[in-house]
């Protein structure tokens, strides 16, 4: 897997996905398997657009689940072939959506995949349509527990402040990705 911290990556074809990804869960690890299935299925590279910190870490001072450096073990046995790392700071927030997808245009992503919900751009003015109007962008279904709650980044944290280490755990996935090892 190739990193590129806060640099600019030209491709001739990618599948991309987006996202903070903080704690590569149960439900990123789907999407990512998903982006680089695809990739595999059209012979492209695929490619994980991320930042660092996440956006929540950054504006609202939430618990970091995982660093850049687990993050990229993970993503690499995940089979990603690109990471693309942002750093998230004054300047990168303040692009607007359109820069943002200007910049996209640069990894030439036949397709991109992304969650329910997905927001980007300075005042999170981008949508999902947005995208769609410039790329192929699909909608990953949304995965949920077996008790069938959503999986977020934000119930893994208040469930470890909660000291509910074990379903944290749990939705975190780790047996899963230690058995891609
Ligand atoms: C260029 C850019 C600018 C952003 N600016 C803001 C912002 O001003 N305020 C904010 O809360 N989030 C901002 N975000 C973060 C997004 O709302 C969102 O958290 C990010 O795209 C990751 O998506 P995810 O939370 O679904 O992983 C920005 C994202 C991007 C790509
Ligand atoms: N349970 C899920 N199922 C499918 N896709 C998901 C799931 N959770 C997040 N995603 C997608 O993964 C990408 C990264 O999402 P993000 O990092 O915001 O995760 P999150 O768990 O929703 O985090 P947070 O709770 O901090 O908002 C987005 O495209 C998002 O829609």
């Amino acid at each position: 897997m190739k990193v590129i911290r806060n640099g600019i990556l030209s491709l001739k074809h990618s599948v991309l996905t987006i996202g903070a990804f903080d704690g590569i869960h149960l439900g990123h690890q789907s999407l990512i398997v998903k982006t680089v299935n695809r990739a595999r299925e059209l012979a492209v590279p695929s490619v994980v657009y991320t930042f660092d910190p996440p956006p929540r870490v950054y504006f609202q001072k939430q618990m970091l689940l995982t660093t850049v450096q687990e993050k990229l073990v993970f993503l690499r046995k995940l089979g990603v072939d690109y990471t693309v790392i942002a750093n998230f700071d004054t300047y990168f927030l303040s692009k607007s959506a359109a820069e943002f997808i200007e910049e996209l245009k640069s990894l030439a992503p036949h397709e991109i995949w992304i969650g329910p919900d997905f927001q980007f751009g300075k005042g999170k003015t981008g949508s999902i349509k947005d995208l769609s109007e410039q790329f192929n962008t699909y909608t990953f279904p949304v995965v949920k527990c077996s008790k069938g709650e959503i999986i977020s980044s934000t119930r893994i944290r208040k469930l470890l402040g909660n000291q509910q280490q074990q379903l944290a755990h749990e939705l975190l996935g780790r047996n899963r990705l230690q058995k891609i090892d």
